[in-house]
């Protein structure tokens, strides 16, 4: 595993995608640590779900590159994401319904043994089903829901889910965790639950966090990229974020736009921020 201090684990570098005549993303570069959560956020439109689905390997970049542990990623295919050490849960959760929360997890492993990077797992056949349970196991108690193990999704309220599709992602070990909007849908106790979640994560791996909620974002971030009109107009801390002109100003235009009568700050309260939506 790299350790920190040795670059960056995983680099933007000046990416841009146009939709038609839109301009999605324009020359962004940002750089992942080891270990880091590294916050994306940005107004609406701004190009955030463009970027993650750049990372994901669902959208071409039309210039600039992707890099992991400083190598090139070429043509980057969602498929391929497992072999690369990077998992990811998307808003959609994905969850296999006819199957139970422990196999849910199981492919998670399964799918990722077979790309020969599951680390805890290495050297396993795909056959070995018993020590695939006892991993997604762990991480599903280490998630605080193995009591759900059988159970189906279909019948779970949806924060369960929501962990069940982490555990899917985890069970991997990956050493880069994409999240899209993981607080979208959950209530401020459960946000702060899954902040501290994600706080904890970063033993194991590096997270980049796609998220429209602010507190969330403000409180487990070490570092934060903007972006505004597909361009990034600031990186840094959260305390250099927060008191940013150019980020307050991208905020605060598009408050403006939304809500005539909002008078609340934008990046201290989540009640400034648009919800996303979970498919
Ligand atoms: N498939 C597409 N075809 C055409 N234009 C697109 C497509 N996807 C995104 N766009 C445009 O690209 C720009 C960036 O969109 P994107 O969805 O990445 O922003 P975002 O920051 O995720 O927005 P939001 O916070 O509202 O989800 C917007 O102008 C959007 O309309």
């Amino acid at each position: 595993m790299q350790m920190p201090g040795e670059g960056p684990l995983f680099a933007v570098e000046g990416v841009s995608v146009r939709f038609g005549g839109v301009r999605a993303l324009e020359d962004v570069s940002l750089e992942v640590a080891p270990h880091e959560v590294h916050g994306v956020i940005g107004p609406n439109g701004a190009g955030k779900t463009t970027l993650f689905n750049v990372v994901c390997g669902f959208v071409s970049p039309g210039e600039g590159e992707l890099r992991l542990r400083g190598k090139t990623i070429d043509a980057l295919r969602p498929h391929q994401l497992a072999g690369h050490g990077i998992a990811r849960t998307l808003q959609g959760l994905g969850l296999f319904e006819k199957m139970t929360v422990l196999d849910n997890v199981m492919v998670g492993a399964d799918r990722l043994a077979r790309a020969g990077f599951v680390r805890g797992l290495l050297g396993l056949g795909h056959r070995d089903d018993a020590r695939l349970a006892a991993k997604a196991r762990e991480v599903l108690g280490e998630l605080g829901i193995e009591s759900y193990a059988a159970r189906y999704p279909g019948s779970l309220p949806y924060p369960i889910r929501k962990k069940v599709a982490l555990a899917r992602a985890l069970v991997a070990e990956p050493e880069l965790l994409l999240l899209d909007e993981p607080a979208s849908g959950l209530s401020a106790e459960e946000m702060s639950e899954l902040g501290e979640i994600i706080a904890g994560l970063t033993e194991r791996t590096a997270v980049m966090l796609v998220e429209h909620h602010m507190d969330l974002v403000m409180s487990v971030c070490h570092r934060i990229t903007v972006l505004d009109f597909g361009r990034v107009i600031a990186a840094g801390t959260p305390d250099e974020i927060r008191n940013d002109p150019a980020v307050l100003a991208a905020y605060l235009g598009d408050q403006v736009e939304h809500d005539d009568n909002a008078e609340v700050h934008p990046l201290v309260s989540t009640n400034a921020t648009a919800d996303g939506e979970d498919a």
